[in-house]
């Protein structure tokens, strides 16, 4: 591979967002998170579930919702440090989230300690709690994309489709 995997920049879309790899080429976040006001350790976004990621009829999938909270989470911290994976995330859903209505997401910085991180996130919808989001980040190693692509071309499929290390 040509290009250094862990060399890559976090630069703002050409609309001025901040999107990662998958949404980068659209210049718009297909979440649906917009950014509303960035303060110190605390970002508030606006988040509308597009139609295309309801669950039960005018209700988001509760896949989306995680999505939702894997990204505001990991920005409020990106700001201040740009090399970070999530470690876990826990997310409860406490009232359905309807599509296509803007609602309201606060993610803070709970604790930075070293590499480690924890972050949490509410929704709410005209100041109704819809759901929380807690994640636990790390600050990655160096590297750490070029370890994932070497133990990759390490794993050899095998004639019944499963890989094996080689
Ligand atoms: C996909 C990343 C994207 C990051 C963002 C980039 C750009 C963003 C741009 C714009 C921003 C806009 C929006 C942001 C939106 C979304 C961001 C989403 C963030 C994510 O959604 S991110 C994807 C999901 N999240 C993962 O994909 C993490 C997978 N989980 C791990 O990577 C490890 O689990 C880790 C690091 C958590 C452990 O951390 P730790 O502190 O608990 O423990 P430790 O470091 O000691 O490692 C313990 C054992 O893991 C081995 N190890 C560590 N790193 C390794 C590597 N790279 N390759 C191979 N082995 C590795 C060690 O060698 C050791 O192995 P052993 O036990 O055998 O010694």
């Amino acid at each position: 591979m040509s290009e250094d995997p862990d060399a890559s920049a976090i630069a703002p879309s050409p609309s001025g967002r901040l999107l990662c790899g998958g949404c980068a080429p659209h210049d718009a976040c297909r979440l649906g998170v917009e950014i509303a006001d960035a303060r110190d350790d605390v970002v508030r976004f606006e988040v509308v579930c597009p139609r295309s990621w309801h669950g039960g009829p005018g209700v988001a999938h509760g896949g989306w919702t995680a999505a939702v909270f894997d990204d505001v989470l990991s920005v409020v911290a990106l700001r201040v440090e740009p090399r970070l994976v999530t470690k876990s995330l826990a997310v409860s859903y406490l009232r359905p989230v309807p599509v296509e209505r803007p609602v309201q997401v606060l993610a803070r910085i709970d604790r930075h300690v070293g590499r480690q991180w924890e972050v949490s996130a509410e929704m709410t919808l005209a100041g109704t709690a819809l759901a929380t989001g807690r994640a636990e980040l790390r600050t990655r190693h160096p590297h750490h994309f070029a370890r994932h692509e070497a133990w990759l071309a390490r794993q050899t499929l095998s004639p019944n489709g499963s890989h094996a290390e080689s």
